[in-house]
């Protein structure tokens, strides 16, 4: 049998060469879940000018401590003039700061009698003033390129009044489910058929990593419609995947006809589950070939798909998973593959804890359900409950 490959030299050969899609505009109101194809400058300084964090009264610091005529009424949106000495100003939150208060003090810690306020003493300057440019200052980078545009991000870019972004396009992915056995759901199964469930799953997990799916095929298992469907999908895709076939079964075309139009990069991986995945190219496109084993996609697709998603979105934060260290509920051990185990993270005040579902067969989709992690067993190895695990978190 051939040697098992590591994961390690799996993403190696996976990524090797990949580069950032070319860029497009997009509508900011549109750019939801797209990644910046370049650096973006504030041209506005946030807040605008110095204004208030507080209902109260502006004043000179040098003036608290006695009675002040209130001179001015300043609200939200609407300009203040110079604040006459030995006076304060009726303030709102983010109403401007006038020329020369420089202090604002919240309307629960003064007194009121007609016309003036009495300011305490003990404020210190500059307090409840947030100062122009505090948030964003004008010239400087607002957000990377390379930045998941989510809610903050879009925030930031409306917040500069800006309505287009340069975005990478979205990687064009050739989703095909391979087997005479799959059935889409809404069609009757015959005898030993099963419906499809590998595609919707993986379809949402693609549309999460930011890729558009071009193409949706069921291929039979059939050497040449398997080869003539490849290669389409090589003409419109710049990732090709695969679910099913790929293993030692006379079944199992899709390696086959992989190199027969491209190369195979790499096959028969030291993981668990996910052993007969396969890795190569057809022309310009990238091929990832999962088992057909639902848990096997779900795991691939996360091990595997995201970091190539990531790679051809120029996304740093999507091409690693974040990882994290978890107290183990549960004991296992491992032999050759290492072993990605479905978890569910507890977060308790000692710290997080991972349950595992008691099925972890590569089959057993349930597994998944509740999976807000991969709890990674190296190869060869003995967990004991207790132990801590590192966890690959299965989030964004
Ligand atoms: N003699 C050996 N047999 C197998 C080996 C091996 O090393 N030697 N490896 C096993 C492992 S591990 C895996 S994983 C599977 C993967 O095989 P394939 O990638 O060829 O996948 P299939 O046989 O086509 O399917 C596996 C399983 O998954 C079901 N399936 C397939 N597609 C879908 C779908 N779209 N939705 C739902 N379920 C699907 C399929 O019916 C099979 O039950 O090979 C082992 N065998
Ligand atoms: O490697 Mo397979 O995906 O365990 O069942």
């Amino acid at each position: 049998m051939a040697e098992l490959q590591s994961v390690e030299r799996a993403l190696e050969a996976l990524l090797d060469g990949v580069a950032p899609l070319e860029a497009e505009p997009v509508a900011a109101e549109q750019a939801a879940g797209r990644v910046l194809a370049e650096t973006v400058t504030a041209r506005l300084d946030v807040p605008p000018a110095d204004n208030s964090a507080m209902d109260g009264y502006a004043l000179r610091h040098a003036d608290a401590g006695g009675w002040l005529p209130v001179s001015q009424r300043v609200a939200a949106g609407h300009a203040p003039t110079p604040l006459a000495p030995g006076s304060c100003a009726r303030i709102f939150t983010g109403g401007e700061i006038p020329p020369g208060a420089d202090t604002v003090v919240m309307q629960e810690r003064v007194e009121t009698r007609e016309d003036s306020v009495f300011i305490p003493g003990d404020i210190a300057a500059g307090d409840n003033v947030r100062r122009r440019g505090r948030d964003v200052s004008a010239g400087e980078p607002l957000l990377e390129a390379g930045t998941l545009l989510e809610a903050a991000a879009l925030g930031h870019l409306a917040g500069q009044g800006i309505t287009r972004v340069s975005v990478r396009r979205r990687p064009r992915v050739a989703l095909l489910s391979t087997g005479d056995e799959i059935v889409d759901p809404g069609q009757p199964l015959g005898p030993g058929q099963i419906h499809n469930s590998n595609r919707p799953m993986l379809s949402r997990l693609l549309e999460r990593f930011g890729a558009e799916l071009v193409m949706r095929e069921t291929v039979p298992d059939d050497f040449a419609t398997t080869r003539r469907i490849l290669g389409e999908a090589a003409e419109c895709a710049d990732v090709i995947i695969t679910t099913g076939g790929v293993s030692v079964g006379e079944e199992d075309h899709v390696r086959h006809a992989l190199e027969s139009l491209g190369r195979l990069d790499l096959w028969q991986l030291a993981m668990r589950p996910g052993k007969p995945l396969a890795l190569g190219r057809i022309g310009q496109a990238r091929f990832v070939g999962l088992p057909g084993n639902p848990v096997s996609c779900f795991v691939g697709a996360w091990v595997y798909l995201r970091p190539l998603m990531g790679a051809l979105l120029g996304s740093p934060r999507m091409a690693e998973l974040p990882r994290l260290w978890a107290r183990a509920a549960f004991a296992t051990r491992t032999q050759a593959r290492r072993h990605y185990m479905r978890v569910a993270l507890d977060f308790t005040p000692e710290g997080v804890l991972a349950r595992a579902f008691a099925d972890q067969n590569s089959a057993v989709l349930s597994s998944c359900l509740d999976a807000d992690a991969l709890a990674v067993i190296p190869a060869h190895s003995t967990l004991e409950e207790g132990d801590t695990v590192e966890c690959l978190w299965l989030t964004h």
